[in-house]
């Protein structure tokens, strides 16, 4: 059996990035960068005022105070989007607004909360303040043309697109998106929304689970099917996959009669190992078939959810180009005790208060559906530690 450690690694060491694509900025949400992106220009571009207010030449209005007004001619205006008709000289002023640019000689704005502009005087202002905080951001202080500006292989959000929107790079080099297939495996098995159940048949609850999780992650489901518990069923289902990238089932991993996918992979891939130190989804098979890299996972409910979580979708976030491809960790604080017994290394759902006070979602049983309903976090409760009392400090992984 392998430990958690060992099955991640092994796992991870077998695929890197996919191919790039270019992606339209606004699609590339959630994707991975696929190379670094250098600023083709300075940002901001040009010399502008961090408020509205009027641009000076410091040196003379240094003699400005609250008592001491300064009484300077306004020369021009100059709002954002325009630009300044002249230089300023000394003893000059010009109306000016956040993000203007800056006229030649102004080496200092004054906030228009320190100065006066009275009707006796027109087209004079008064200063109260001599000017010192400069309030101009120079040209290339956000990013200076020629420096990185994203990363390869960090995670588009709303700031990265933002900085892309900023240097006009409408078309994204990203990672292509993992190409998925599923399948679930059972003769009791009827898909949701068909048919009457009869005696001894369930939903096939894991097949949408498994598309949301996989979407999550941010890969394409690309097709999904069911299998008998035959092994040519199995084998032909798996074939109707070719194509994917990655290929997950659920079911039929562990020892029964009627368990195939183990010996499925073994015969038509390759399987490089079955079954983890880790509750719940003990059984997991992981290979390769028909070139995709293969999941074989537990079919109970929870064991199949959680153990996606634990290494398929490390994996899909590799595929897809990610750097960051595990979920953050935290430490949480047992609210109630936590029942543990060693042996293995057990993933307790649980949700969290904003303190990460953690309280298990319930019963931890891996056919109970309802212990995923709310869970924030995967509590790890190790595999050399017994029963946890309330209070215990223990690290979780953060699902949400
Ligand atoms: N003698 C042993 N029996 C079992 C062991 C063991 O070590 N020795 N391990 C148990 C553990 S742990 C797990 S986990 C399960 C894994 O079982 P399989 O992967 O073979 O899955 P199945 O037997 O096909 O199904 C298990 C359970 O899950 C339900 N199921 C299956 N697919 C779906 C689906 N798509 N949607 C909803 N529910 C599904 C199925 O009806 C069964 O109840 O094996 C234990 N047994
Ligand atoms: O390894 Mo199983 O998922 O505990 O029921
Ligand atoms: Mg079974």
């Amino acid at each position: 059996m392998q430990s958690y450690d060992a099955a991640l690694e092994r796992i991870l060491a077998s695929a890197g990035p996919l191919e790039t694509e270019l992606v339209p900025l606004e699609h590339a949400r959630g994707r991975a960068i696929a190379e670094e992106i250098l600023a083709l220009c300075d940002l901001p571009p040009f010399d502008n005022s961090m408020v509205d207010g009027y641009a000076v030449r410091a040196a003379s209005v240094g003699g400005a105070s609250e008592e001491l007004g300064l009484s300077l001619p306004i020369m021009m205006e100059i709002p954002a989007g325009s630009w300044p008709t002249r230089p300023l000289q000394a003893g000059e002023a010009a109306r000016i607004f956040t993000g203007a640019p800056i006229p030649e000689g102004c080496d200092a704005v004054v906030m228009v909360e320190d100065t006066e502009e009275s009707e006796d005087e027109p087209g004079r202002v008064t200063l109260r303040h001599p000017g010192s905080g400069s309030y101009i951001r120079r040209r290339g202080s956000d990013i200076a043309a020629g420096s990185v500006a994203i990363p390869a292989g960090l995670t588009l959000g709303a700031g990265e697109l933002g900085l892309l929107a900023a240097l006009n790079i409408t078309d994204v080099p990203c990672v292509r998106l993992p190409r998925v297939g599923i399948l679930s495996t059972g003769d009791e098995l009827i898909p949701v929304g068909q048919a009457t159940l009869q005696p001894g048949q369930i939903r096939d609850s894991n097949g949408p689970a498994l598309v949301a999780a996989i979407e999550e992650a941010g890969g394409v489901v690309v097709g999904r099917t069911h299998a008998k518990d035959t092994p040519e069923a199995v084998a032909e289902a798996l074939a109707q996959l070719a194509g994917c990238d990655v290929l997950i089932s659920s079911g039929g991993v562990s020892v029964g009669d009627h368990d195939h996918v183990k010996a499925v992979l073994e015969a038509q891939g390759t399987l490089d190992f079955w079954r983890i130190a880790i509750k719940p989804g003990k059984p997991l098979a992981f290979g390769t078939l028909g070139g995709a890299l293969f999941f074989g996972l537990p079919g109970n409910p929870v064991s199949s959810l959680v153990t996606f979580e634990l290494f398929v979708r490390p994996l899909l976030r590799k595929l897809a180009g990610h750097t960051r491809v595990l979920r953050p960790q935290v430490t949480v604080t047992l609210a109630t005790p936590l029942p543990h017994a060693p042996g293995r290394r057990e993933f307790v759902r649980a949700s969290v208060d904003s303190d990460l006070h953690a309280t298990p979602t319930g019963l931890q049983g891996s056919h109970r559906t309802s212990s995923m309903v709310g869970a924030d976090v995967l509590v790890i409760a190790h595999e050399d530690h017994g029963d946890y009392p309330a209070g215990a400090t223990l690290p979780a992984l953060v699902l949400r």
